[in-house]
């Protein structure tokens, strides 16, 4: 069952653990898993907390409005259980949502696929079982992209989706966009970023001559490839790789990027801090 969450950032000072540990001990509820980090370069301070027990929700959000107060603290507060509503994002290869819905058949994550959004039609994936996922194709070209995008909203609006998975998703999303989706949208990209942003990844990797290849997955700005990173991987490549050899060992490293920073945001483990991110993995 997953555990209550709260999570919070504020100017580092004395006292914080110990009045965030005491506060939820005096509301009736019990610490499962805590963790936090000092960041020395901005002087702000990180912590999330999982809990449970018996405890009165009204009188811990009571506590803590003051304990936000005290400490000038943003936090945010997680008690319902119920899976994040994901909707995925694909274009024309589909690994990555084969993986997430495959995750989603055998129980790994809080999560249940509300939709699957296309600009490809639906024979493009004819094999995969979206296990009940309504399918929604919305084709695009450079003159649609904007009706293309209401269309989107409408359907983030229709899902009630909690969380935009860009899965290899090959359109750019307008600044307005990515201004509606800030935070809850995560993209994979196909390279270990900072190198080879935009189209072509591995191409660019072969014509450099890389010893590594990488996945990375960031939440989606309106600088591309630029946002905050989640979780990246790596692995061994040579000389002897051919683009499709790196597109193949590629595939791996992408799905279990993707789906490791899927689970961290549904599980409330992934704060933003800036430009990048506060990961705390189980
Ligand atoms: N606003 C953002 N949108 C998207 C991001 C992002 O970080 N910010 N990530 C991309 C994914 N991506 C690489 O991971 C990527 C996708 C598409 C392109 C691109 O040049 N697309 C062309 C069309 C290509 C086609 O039709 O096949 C375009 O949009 O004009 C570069 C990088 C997802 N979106």
């Amino acid at each position: 069952m997953a555990p209550n969450v709260l999570k919070l950032a504020c100017p580092n000072r004395r006292g914080i653990v110990a009045t965030v540990s005491n506060m939820l001990f005096e509301a009736g509820f019990n610490i499962r898993e805590a963790a936090q980090y000092d960041d020395h370069e901005t002087g702000q301070f990180f912590m999330r907390v999982a809990f449970d027990g018996s405890g009165a929700r009204a009188d811990l959000e009571a506590r803590l409005g003051a304990t936000e107060k005290h400490f000038q603290m943003t936090s945010s507060l997680r008690f319902d259980k119920r899976p994040q509503r994901v909707l995925v994002l694909v274009s024309r290869f589909d690994h990555c949502l084969a993986d997430l819905l495959y995750r989603q058949y055998v129980g790994e994550m809080n999560m249940q696929i509300a939709g699957v959004v296309a600009n490809y039609p639906r024979e493009t994936f004819a094999r995969l079982d979206f296990d009940g996922a309504p399918f929604h194709y919305l084709p695009i070209t450079k003159d649609t992209k904007k009706e293309q995008e209401k269309r989107l909203f409408e359907v983030i609006d229709e899902t009630e989706a909690d969380l935009i998975v860009l899965a290899r998703y090959m359109q750019v999303l307008s600044d307005e966009a990515t201004e509606r989706l800030a935070g809850r949208c995560i993209n994979i990209h196909h390279s270990f970023l900072p190198g080879f942003k935009g189209a072509r990844p591995y191409h660019q990797a072969h014509a450099r001559g890389v010893k590594l290849i990488g996945a990375t997955a960031h939440y989606v700005t309106g600088e591309l490839d630029e946002g905050p990173i989640i979780e990246q991987d790596v692995e061994r490549v040579s000389h002897g790789d051919t683009p499709d050899a790196l597109v193949r060992k590629g595939r791996d490293i992408e799905r279990r990027v993707l789906a490791r920073a899927v689970r961290y945001h549904i599980d409330d483990r992934v704060m933003i801090n800036g430009p990048r991110t506060v990961v705390f993995p189980d």
